[in-house]
């Protein structure tokens, strides 16, 4: 059993050379992002998530949607512990992969083929494992003599294929990802639609922030509505998808 518990969730982030002058009220709302605000002591801070509490259970295939700076990417980090919150508390049950940054453990001097090598590494994959998946990651990305040269001669595109088809390698229990997905070409897209979808199936839990409809559509059946860095509303993608998109 895989199971996330948030208890009154708040990420602030100092913010040392703001032109804090400028901030007229001691606390500002904006059209986007989340608060800023200035502590007792003077000190502006950026609030990126404010009090969230949520329980995700095993079958739970969450999206995160909310406007520009609504704090999704934060939530998503504070799950893959990159980041802890400030205050309250985030207890992770099960082993957890996050596909938030496709640049994470890649060397861009070293080749495709080290970079496969070194970001399985960094998920945790094994060495036997790796050894049984290598080709097929390598197949997979479509590179080809590519696998050869080094990471920093590829196109976004390309580096997209190495990360994503490394990644999707493993199946995690708690899957946590953003919909980086979208620079890759019509071809590779499909096939990592494909892809996607059998790890959707197979992982316990998904947790997917995106601007997409469609996408949350096709692989959520929870939603978390982000505003200001608070839950706006939480419940199923057949409630809160028409309420947000309108
Ligand atoms: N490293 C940081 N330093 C200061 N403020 C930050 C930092 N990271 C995020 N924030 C702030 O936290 C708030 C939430 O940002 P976050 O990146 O989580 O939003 P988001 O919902 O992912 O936005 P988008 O849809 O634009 O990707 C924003 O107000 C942002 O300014």
């Amino acid at each position: 059993m895989a199971s996330i518990t948030l208890a009154g969730v708040s990420v602030e982030f100092p913010v040392f050379n703001a032109a804090s002058r400028s901030l007229k009220n001691r606390v500002l709302s904006v059209a986007t992002g989340g608060a800023i605000d200035r502590r007792t002591d003077g000190h502006v801070i950026v609030r990126g998530l404010e009090d969230v509490s949520c329980a995700i259970k095993d079958g739970d295939r969450i999206g995160l949607v909310g406007h520009n700076g609504s704090g999704k990417t934060t939530l998503l980090r504070v799950l893959s512990g990159i980041y802890r919150p400030t205050s309250g508390s985030a207890a992770i049950d099960g082993d957890c992969v996050s596909l938030i940054n496709i640049s994470l453990g890649i060397d861009p001097e070293a080749t495709g083929r080290e970079n496969i090598r070194l970001r399985a590494a960094m998920m945790g994959m094994r060495p036997e494992e790796l050894r049984k998946q290598f080709d097929e990651i390598a197949e997979f990305s479509g590179l080809g003599d590519f696998l050869d040269m080094p990471f920093r001669t590829y196109s976004s595109g390309m580096q997209l294929r190495l990360a994503f088809s490394t990644s999707t390698a493993i199946r995690p229990e708690i899957l946590v990802m953003d919909e980086w997905l979208s620079t890759g070409d019509e071809d590779f897209k499909h096939k990592a639609d494909k892809r996607l979808r059998e790890i959707v199936s197979t992982t316990k839990i998904l947790v997917l922030a995106s601007h997409s409809r469609e996408l949350l559509q096709k692989n959520c059946n929870r939603i978390l509505w982000m505003d200001h860095g608070r839950v706006r509303m939480d419940g199923p993608a057949n409630d809160v998808l028409p309420a947000y998109f309108g």
